[in-house]
C-alpha cells in the first residue's frame, strides 16, 4: 500500500507549498524521522517514491527510491535534517558542487565522469529536511570491503582505485572546490554498467578554493576548525591550518595506503586523539613509519615526497602522480590494459551483504563556509 506521505516543495516556491499528510509509519533515527518503503515525497513534476534506506549519516539518510513516472530508473535521495544552522549547509553546498559538475558537463560530457548526476532538490515540510535526488551508485569503497569482501588490494585493483579516485580529486579541483573528506567511505564503485567507474562522495563539506570576486586562490585563513575525519584529515586541517588542493591529495594518499594494505597502511590506525595521530602523520611523511610499506610498494615514496613539497596554492601535478601510478602497476607486473576495470567488476553481483559497515566515529562534521 503506498503511503502519500507528504507533499514537497523546491526550496522557495509558494505555489508548490502543499498540503501535507502526516503518517504514523514513521520511525525516529538518530532524532530524525526516517521513510518507510513506499512512502512518497512530492516536488514539482516528480513523485519520489522509496524503495530501501541506504544508509545514515551524521546529517540525513540515504534513501534507494524512483519517479513514480518511470520505474525502471533508480535515484538516491539524500536528506539533511533542518535542526542546527551550520549543518544545513552541508547539503547547500553538495547541491552547489553537484550544479557546477552539471554546468561543466554541458561543455564537455567527457570530463567528471566521477561524479553523480543531479537530478532534484527541494524540502520537505514533514520530514523537517532538505533533501537531493542523484543518480544511484553501488556501495562505497568501504562498504565493498567490510560489507561485501571485495579485495581492493588484489592484482592491478589498489591501482586502478587510486587512479580513478586521483582522477575524481583532479576534476573537483578543477571545478575550483575542495572535498575535504577524501576517505573510503566516500568513493563507491557504479551500480549495474557502471561498476567499474570508481565515482567520488558526499561534498558536503566541500569548498571553493578561489575567491568569488577574483576567481584567483583564496589567501589561507588565520586558523579553521577541524572538519573531516580524522583518521584521514591532512596534518594542516588536523593543526587547524586552511587547507589547499595538496590537503586533497594528502588524504587521498592515506586513502591510498589502506587500500593497498588495510592492516599496516595506516599506521595510526589504533592511535587516538587528535595531537598523537598528528604526530604520527608527520612521522610517515618523515620516512619514519617504515611498516607503512609492509604492503605498498615502495615506490609510492616517491609520490609521497612530491605531495609533501606542495604549499598552500600549489596545483599538484596530477599526470605526473596518474602516470606514476601506471608504470608502478606495470612494474608490478599488473598492466593496467583497461583503467575501466576492476577485480571488484561483477563480483558485487555475486556478493550478498555479509560483515559490518564501516567505522565513522572519527568523523567531525558540519560547515565553516561562513564566507
Ligand atoms: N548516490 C548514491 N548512491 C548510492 N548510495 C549512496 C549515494 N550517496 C550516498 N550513498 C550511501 O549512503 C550512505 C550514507 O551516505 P552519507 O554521505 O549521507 O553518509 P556518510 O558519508 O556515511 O556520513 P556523513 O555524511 O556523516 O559523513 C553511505 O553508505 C553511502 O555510500
Amino acid at each position: 500500500m503506498t503511503n502519500r506521505m507528504e507533499k514537497s516543495r523546491p526550496s522557495g516556491s509558494k505555489e508548490q507549498k502543499s498540503k501535507e499528510q502526516k503518517t504514523n509509519k514513521k520511525k525516529k533515527k538518530g532524532g530524525r524521522k526516517i521513510m518507510n518503503p513506499d512512502d512518497t515525497i512530492k516536488n514539482g513534476p516528480f513523485t519520489w517514491k522509496v524503495v530501501t534506506l541506504l544508509g545514515s549519516g551524521g546529517f540525513g539518510d540515504v534513501y534507494k527510491v524512483y519517479d513514480e513516472k518511470n520505474k525502471s530508473k533508480q535515484y538516491a535521495l539524500k536528506t539533511e535534517s533542518e535542526e542546527g544552522k551550520k549543518t544545513m549547509l552541508r547539503l547547500k553546498i553538495e547541491v552547489r558542487i553537484m550544479m557546477a559538475i552539471a554546468e561543466a558537463r554541458k561543455w564537455n560530457n567527457q570530463v567528471n565522469k566521477h561524479f553523480v548526476e543531479f537530478i532534484d532538490r527541494g524540502k520537505s515540510e514533514d520530514l523537517g529536511c532538505k533533501f537531493v535526488v542523484m543518480s544511484l551508485v553501488g556501495p562505497s569503497l568501504d562498504d565493498c570491503r567490510r560489507k561485501y569482501g571485495v579485495s581492493l588490494n588484489d592484482r592491478s585493483t589498489p591501482y586502478i582505485v587510486a587512479i580513478q579516485s586521483l582522477e575524481a580529486v583532479r576534476d573537483l579541483h578543477n571545478l575550483g572546490y575542495l572535498h575535504r573528506d577524501i576517505k573510503p567511505a566516500n568513493f563507491a564503485v557504479g551500480f549495474g554498467p557502471t561498476e567499474p567507474t570508481v565515482f567520488m562522495l558526499d561534498f558536503g563539506i566541500g569548498r571553493s578554493f578561489l575567491d568569488p570576486t577574483t576567481k584567483q586562490h583564496r589567501a589561507p585563513r588565520k586558523s579553521v576548525k577541524f572538519l573531516g575525519t580524522l583518521r584521514y584529515a591532512s596534518r594542516a586541517c588536523m593543526k587547524g591550518i586552511d587547507q589547499g588542493r595538496k590537503d586533497d591529495v594528502e588524504c587521498w594518499i592515506y586513502m591510498v595506503f589502506d587500500i593497498f594494505d588495510p592492516e599496516d597502511g595506516i599506521v595510526w590506525k589504533c592511535v587516538s586523539g587528535r595531537d598523537k595521530i598528528t604526530r604520527v602523520k608527520d612521522d610517515f611523511f618523515a620516512g619514519k613509519t617504515k611498516e607503512a610499506y609492509n604492503r605498498v610498494p615502495h615506490n609510492m615514496k616517491t609520490i609521497v615526497s612530491y605531495v609533501e613539497s606542495l604549499r598552500f596554492q600549489s596545483a599538484p601535478d596530477y599526470p605526473f602522480m596518474i602516470n606514476f601510478l601506471y608504470t608502478m602497476s606495470n612494474q608490478a607486473g599488473f598492466p593496467i590494459n583497461n583503467i575501466n576495470t576492476g577485480a571488484w567488476v561483477g563480483q558485487l553481483k555475486h556478493k550478498k551483504e555479509s560483515g559490518r559497515s564501516g567505522a565513522r566515529s572519527d568523523k567531525l562534521s558540519g560547515s565553516d563556509d561562513s564566507d
